[in-house]
């Protein structure tokens, strides 16, 4: 994708408004023409001219107001189109790239390009188009003018504007650089800010040199060394350069210039009153021309950001028919790496039952929460496969996937809503079938014991603990009814009592599908039916407890480690 790709649905509003801003600034000049017509014959002693001057200055002011107008509306539901399909595109693209992209790319990156570089985008496409279009046809009109009344007249009013043009160029001298720098500083302060919010409870407690408090501080006193020494750099030639093209001080120049030909009777008293008159309209935009670059350099350095975001992989989901119920799932010869890193799974293979409950355990950083993102399919693995019966996951539709598979992850996701549209997305389901799959979560008595039940909303009626919200995504995914229910670390922020009874309804469950457990405490797994280990992201073992006890050095190891050691089940 380019910008000329991305600009593409706007292009012809935009032009057909560029057309009609210049056919504005063109019209504006008619009642200065008029008042020169005016004031020359006046000067000169002539008649005065007709009705039709009046009128053509009546009309060129109207006719100007019209089009300047119908200009801004053009732009600013081009604006309102473009914003509406950019907004989208992100979206989907932040939806389908594989997550690890996404978390990589950062909260500071992804609020620059969604809300900054779209709203740069705005002022771009509704207003500084039209503006820089202005800026151009107003003086460049004036000048054909005047080079039509006298050309020695316009060719003194260019003057002013060729100094005030090469001091502005010389101000902006190396300032592509600076504007990079600037979008960067920008960036940082954005990535500084987000991290200060989300680490705030941590910012409080060990706040000091290095910690999110420190880093935000270093992103705006870097933001503000930068700007100041900009400004410093550029201030003197800026003010130079506004000060040549000075309306007082081109009609100063352009009166002296035209008095001499007046008295030495080269300039005609129209002509003097032309010189006036139009001189200062010719140069002075110059000296509102710096911002609008400036906007026009922000905005197209926002298209280039959204043009290169819009880049990112994109998951591919297929269309091949779902597999017959009960089809296992296998992963083959699987690898996967998050960037440059080391690989987190190498050559894991693993075929799930069709029911029961399996434990996938191991040391943090095994590799356990990468099979649950590849089996989401929140990324695809670098080497191997994994398949749902005969077929890829990556070639079933994501639907299809989705329902055969379910998650509860470590973070729980649940959005400000009822619990009721927390548990069935909004689809219309059977009071029976929530509560049945509440209960079977062991959350049913909570939810009950809300001041609205099964309707009240949270993070704004109440506040659910950590384990609450791990258990509303338990009856949310049971919901469902998939064949693999994946629970990441599910049961950590819960009680024992609650976890035990959570444990129990789990084993109920894997009676109908398979369960599989990923968890690092082995306590909570012991008595899986299956458990496979995973150390350094390769399968190591893959038995029951006491097998694995026996044959495989990593997990006996894990299982020595444990703080409260737990005698063998069974013995
Ligand atoms: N988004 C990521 N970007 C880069 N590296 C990652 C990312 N997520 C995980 N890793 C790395 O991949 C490896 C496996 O991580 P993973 O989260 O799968 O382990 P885990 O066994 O689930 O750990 P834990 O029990 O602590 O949750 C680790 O070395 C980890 O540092």
């Amino acid at each position: 994708m380019t910008r000329r790709d991305l600009l593409r649905p706007v292009r012809a509003a935009l032009i057909t408004a560029i057309l009609l801003q210049a056919l504005a600034g063109v019209l504006a000049l008619l009642p200065l023409l008029a008042l020169i017509a005016f004031t020359g014959a006046w000067v000169a002693g002539d008649p005065l001219p007709g009705a039709q001057v009046v009128a053509a200055a009546v009309a060129g002011t109207l006719g100007a107001v019209l089009a300047a107008a119908g200009a801004t509306w053009i732009t600013h539901r081009a604006d309102a189109d473009l914003t509406w399909r950019l907004q989208r595109q992100l979206a989907e693209t932040i939806r389908r790239a594989p997550l690890p992209t996404v978390t990589g790319l950062g909260a500071g990156r992804i609020k620059k390009v969604v809300h900054d570089d779209t709203a740069a985008m705005h002022y771009l496409v509704a207003h500084t188009l039209l503006d820089a279009t202005a800026l151009v046809v107003t003086p460049l009109a004036g000048l054909i003018a005047l080079t039509a009344i006298d050309w020695r007249l316009a060719l003194c009013s260019v003057v002013p504007l060729g100094l005030g043009t090469w001091w502005y160029a010389r101000a902006m001298r190396g300032s592509a650089g600076n504007f990079a720098d600037y979008a960067r500083q920008q960036q940082r302060i954005n990535a500084a800010i987000v991290d200060y919010v989300r680490g705030l409870p941590v910012a409080k407690v060990y706040g000091g040199p290095g910690g999110p408090g420190a880093r935000y501080a270093a992103a705006v006193n870097g933001f503000h060394d930068f700007f100041r020494a900009w400004s410093r750099s550029t201030s003197a030639v800026t003010t130079a350069s506004w000060l040549v093209v000075a309306p007082g001080l081109t009609a100063a120049t352009l009166a002296l210039v035209g008095g001499i030909g007046l008295a030495m009777g080269w300039v005609s008293p129209g002509a003097f009153v032309a010189g006036v008159i139009l001189g200062p309209a010719i140069s002075a935009p110059v000296a509102v021309a710096g911002p609008r670059l400036q906007a026009i350099r922000t905005g197209l350095a926002a298209l280039d950001s959204i043009v290169e975001f819009l880049g990112q992989p994109r998951l591919q989901w297929g269309s091949a028919a779902a597999p017959a119920p009960g089809a296992r799932l296998r992963l083959e010869r699987v690898s996967f790496r998050y960037g440059a890193d080391r690989p987190a799974l190498t050559e894991v293979t693993i075929t799930l039952p069709d029911r029961g409950l399996v434990a996938l355990v191991g040391a943090s950083g095994s590799g356990k929460s990468t099979v649950a993102t590849l089996l989401a399919r929140f990324a695809d693995p670098a080497e191997g496969r994994i398949l749902l019966g005969d077929t890829e996951l990556r070639d079933l539709p994501e639907a299809s996937l989705y329902e055969r598979i379910g998650f509860v992850f470590q973070d729980t996701g649940l959005r400000q809503a009822s619990v009721r549209d927390n548990l069935t997305g909004g689809r219309a389901l059977a009071e029976q079938h929530l509560v049945e799959a509440a209960r079977a979560a062991a959350i049913h008595d909570d939810i009950a014991a809300l001041p609205h039940g099964y309707d009240t909303v949270l993070g704004q009626e109440t506040e659910l603990s950590g384990g609450q919200r791990q258990r509303i995504c338990l009856a949310r995914a049971l919901l469902r009814r998939p064949e693999l229910l994946v629970l990441d670390e599910t049961l950590s922020a819960v009680d024992p009592t609650t976890r035990a009874g959570l444990f129990t309804a789990l084993r109920a469950q894997a009676e109908q599908r398979t369960v599989l457990l990923i968890a690092h405490q082995l306590r909570l797994t012991a008595d899986a039916d299956r458990i496979l280990v995973l150390d350094h992201g390769r399968l190591v073992g893959d038995g029951s407890h006491r097998e694995l006890l026996t044959d495989c050095p990593p997990y006996r190891a894990l299982w020595e480690a444990e703080p409260t050691p737990t005698a063998v089940p069974g013995e």
